[in-house]
């Protein structure tokens, strides 16, 4: 192995501590940030997540509203909370866990979340800003992407971003974001032609396809920085009957023998995406009060 392993866990816990630094400010002016996430039904991954959001928001020095909601809950009655928390001045973000229950329209539930207090950045106005590059609240997984890479390299200008992966989450704010840094960016998918082919021409290479082990060393090239967002639970019986394990989408041993520098998966891309939403929250709360956006 050559690369530089990129410490995600690191990189979140001191962008924590940044951010329970201002919070702890903003107290002194009598502001405390307020996040509620809304957890619908009993998926074990998401109940992980929205605990750890939860516990972290906390630790930062924020309030915390948890909803869990029961895995039967109407549409109409997600929609309903949603408005409430949107009228709820102690209520600076809002988060609903993804996925929801298939009976529950996700694009109608996410449009319906005030876009000042939308601290996953998934409503459309919150797309359309960061789309065009006007100040918006901007998805956390690929805001801790983009703050692991300039960490790393500083200015990204000029260099060849291949993106691969278009989903509205990830994929398409990740290539938004890349652009506004002046990289040069290609979207790649699973219909890209020779795609292993336009993931050597990247010299940052960021997978996002949700399968496991899809990007081989021999897609790299030489020195490349690549970032794996992938999460996917695989099985795994070397660790014992039944056992599973997380990898992500990209194939580790051999891309880390290529690459100048790659995120692991766990303790990569992931623990940045919970700091990020506190990032957010604090962002957010600021700028209801029309406060300056925090320096992170
Ligand atoms: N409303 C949202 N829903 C979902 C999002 C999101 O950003 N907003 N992202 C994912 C889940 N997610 C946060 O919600 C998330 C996923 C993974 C991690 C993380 O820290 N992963 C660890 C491994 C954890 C493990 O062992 O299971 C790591 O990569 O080191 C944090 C947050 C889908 N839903």
């Amino acid at each position: 192995m050559s690369a530089a392993i990129i410490d995600g866990k690191a990189a979140a816990a001191a962008l924590r501590a940044r951010i329970a630094a201002q919070v702890a400010e903003l107290m002194q002016q009598g502001v405390t940030p307020g996040l509620a996430v809304v957890l619908v039904g009993e998926n074990p991954a998401s109940q992980v997540y929205v605990r750890s959001k939860a516990k972290q928001t906390v630790e930062a020095g924020m309030r915390s509203f948890e909803h869990k909601l029961p895995a039967e809950t109407s549409e109409a009655d997600l929609l309903k909370l949603v408005r409430e928390l949107n009228a709820d001045d102690a209520v600076d973000g809002i988060l609903v866990q993804l996925p929801l229950p298939a009976h529950i329209n996700a694009e109608l539930v996410l449009e319906a979340i005030d876009p000042a207090k939308d601290v996953d950045g998934f409503h459309p106005v919150n797309a359309g800003r960061l789309a065009t590059g006007a100040p918006s609240l901007v998805p956390c997984t690929p805001l801790g992407c983009l703050m692991l890479l300039k960490q790393l390299k500083g200015d990204l200008s000029g260099l060849e971003a291949v993106v691969v992966g278009r989903s509205n989450i990830v994929g398409k704010p990740m290539a938004a974001l890349l652009t506004s840094e002046s990289c040069t960016v290609t979207i790649a998918h699973s219909r890209t032609r020779d795609l292993p082919a336009v993931c050597r021409r990247a010299d940052i290479l960021v997978a996002a396809v949700g399968r496991p082990g899809m990007v081989k060393g021999d897609w790299v090239k030489p020195g490349a920085v690549v970032i794996d967002v992938g999460i996917n639970r695989v099985s795994a019986p070397e660790l014992g009957e039944g056992k599973t394990r997380i990898v992500g989408d990209v194939d580790f041993e051999s891309a880390a023998a290529v690459a100048g520098a790659i995120t692991p998966v766990p303790g990569g891309v992931g623990p940045m995406t919970i700091a990020c939403l506190l990032a957010n929250t604090l962002t957010a709360a600021c700028a209801r009060r029309g406060l300056p956006k925090p320096a992170l």
